[in-house]
C-alpha cells in the first residue's frame, strides 16, 4: 500500500490503520524527519512501512519512487493519494505562483502518481486507488485555488474509475469536511479562527471530525468490502454540506445553545489528541 503524506495527520493514521491490518505501508512525503518518526511508530507496533522522500509534483522522482516501491515489495494493491494543502487567502490576493503551487499540490502531483502506480503496476495486476480532496461543493470561499483543484481531482477520480475498470482498478474519493488533523498546525492563529467561525457553526454533528474517522472511510474503500463501488465519493465532513442558510434556527430549542466547534465540550480533547500525535 502506498499512502502519499504519510509522514503527518491523516495519511499518518491511514498508514497505521492499513500496517495494523497486515499491509506493507509504502509512506510518502517531501520531509525525511516525519516519514522517519512515523517509520519508528509503525515498526514499534510491529508493522511493516517504507520510507519514500519525494515531492508528488516531481514526475521523475514519483516514476523512480513508484519503481523502487515495486522492486522491493513486489506489487502494489492500493493507492492512498492523500498529500497535499494549502494557504488560506481571497481570490483577490492571490498570485498566479500561489495559484499554480496549490493546483500542483492537489491535482497535478495526484494525477502523477495515479498515472506512474496505474501505469507501472496496476493496468496489469488491478488495485484500488483512494485520492483525497476536501468538502468543495458550493465552492471554497478564502481555499478557492484548493476548490478549484479538488474539483478536478473529483472528476479525474470518476473518469480514472471508468478507464482502469477493465483492469480491474477502481478508484474513488474521499472528502473530509473539517478535521481537527495535525494539518491545522500549518495555519496560524489568524486563520485557525477564521476556520472556526465561518465553519463551526455550519457543522450538522457540531464538532470537527477525526483523522481516524477520515482513515477509516479510506480503509473501506481500498477494502474488499467496497469491492462494487468505483467512480464514488465518501464525505467525511459531519454533514455540513446539507446545512442551509436558517438550518440552526430550526434546531428544537434544548439543541440551541451556542456552538463553535473548537469550544464544544469533544473539541478540546479531539484537537489536543490531534497536537500530540496520539490519534492512530
Ligand atoms: C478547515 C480547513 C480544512 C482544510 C484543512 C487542510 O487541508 S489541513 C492540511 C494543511 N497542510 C498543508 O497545507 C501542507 C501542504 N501545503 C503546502 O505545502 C503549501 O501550502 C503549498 C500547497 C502552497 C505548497 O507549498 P510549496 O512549499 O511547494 O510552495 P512555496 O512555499 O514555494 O510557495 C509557492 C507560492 O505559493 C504562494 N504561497 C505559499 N504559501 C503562502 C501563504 N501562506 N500565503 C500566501 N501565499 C503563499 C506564494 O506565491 C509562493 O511563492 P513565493 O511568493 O514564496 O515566491
Ligand atoms: N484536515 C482537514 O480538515 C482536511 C484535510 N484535507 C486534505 O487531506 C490531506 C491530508 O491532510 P492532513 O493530514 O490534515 O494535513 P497534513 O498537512 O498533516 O498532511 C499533508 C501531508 O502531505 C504531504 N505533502 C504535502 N505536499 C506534498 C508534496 N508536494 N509532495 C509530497 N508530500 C506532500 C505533507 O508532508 P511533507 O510536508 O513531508 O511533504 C503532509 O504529510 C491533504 O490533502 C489535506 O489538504 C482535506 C480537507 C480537510
Amino acid at each position: 500500500m502506498i499512502v502519499t503524506g504519510g509522514g503527518s495527520g491523516i495519511g499518518r493514521c491511514a498508514a497505521h490503520e492499513l500496517a495494523s491490518l497486515g499491509a506493507h505501508v509504502a509512506i510518502v512525503g517531501r520531509n525525511p524527519e516525519k516519514l522517519e518518526t512515523v517509520r519508528i511508530e509503525i515498526e514499534e507496533d510491529g508493522g511493516s512501512v517504507s520510507t519514500h522522500v519525494s515531492d508528488i509534483r516531481d514526475e521523475e522522482t514519483v516514476a523512480a519512487t513508484i519503481a523502487t516501491i515495486i522492486k522491493d515489495h513486489g506489487r502494489i494493491d492500493g493507492l492512498v493519494n492523500n498529500a497535499g494543502g494549502q494557504y488560506r487567502a481571497a481570490i483577490k490576493d492571490i498570485t498566479t505562483k500561489g495559484f499554480e503551487a496549490v493546483v500542483r499540490s492537489n491535482l497535478t502531483g495526484g494525477f502523477i502518481v495515479m498515472r506512474e502506480v496505474y501505469n507501472q503496476w496496476m493496468a496489469e495486476h488491478g488495485g484500488s486507488i483512494v485520492n483525497m480532496i476536501a468538502d468543495i461543493w458550493h465552492g471554497w470561499p478564502h481555499f478557492s485555488h484548493s476548490a478549484a483543484a479538488r474539483g478536478g481531482m473529483f472528476t479525474l477520480t470518476e473518469s480514472a474509475a471508468t478507464e482502469f475498470a477493465a483492469s480491474g482498478v477502481r478508484v474513488n474519493s474521499v472528502a473530509p469536511g473539517s478535521i481537527a488533523s495535525s494539518g491545522l498546525d500549518t495555519y496560524d492563529a489568524k486563520d485557525t479562527e477564521f476556520i472556526q467561525k465561518g465553519v463551526s457553526p455550519h457543522i450538522p454533528l457540531q464538532r470537527f471530525g477525526t483523522e481516524s474517522e477520515v482513515s477509516s472511510a479510506i480503509v473501506f474503500l481500498l477494502s474488499p468490502g467496497a469491492s462494487f463501488i468505483t467512480g464514488s465519493c465518501v464525505r467525511v465532513d459531519g454533514g455540513a454540506p446539507n446545512a442551509r442558510r436558517g438550518w440552526w434556527e430550526l434546531q428544537p430549542a434544548e439543541n440551541n445553545t451556542p456552538f463553535n466547534g473548537f469550544h464544544r465540550a469533544s473539541e478540546p480533547a479531539i484537537l489536543a489528541a490531534a497536537h500530540q500525535g496520539e490519534q492512530r
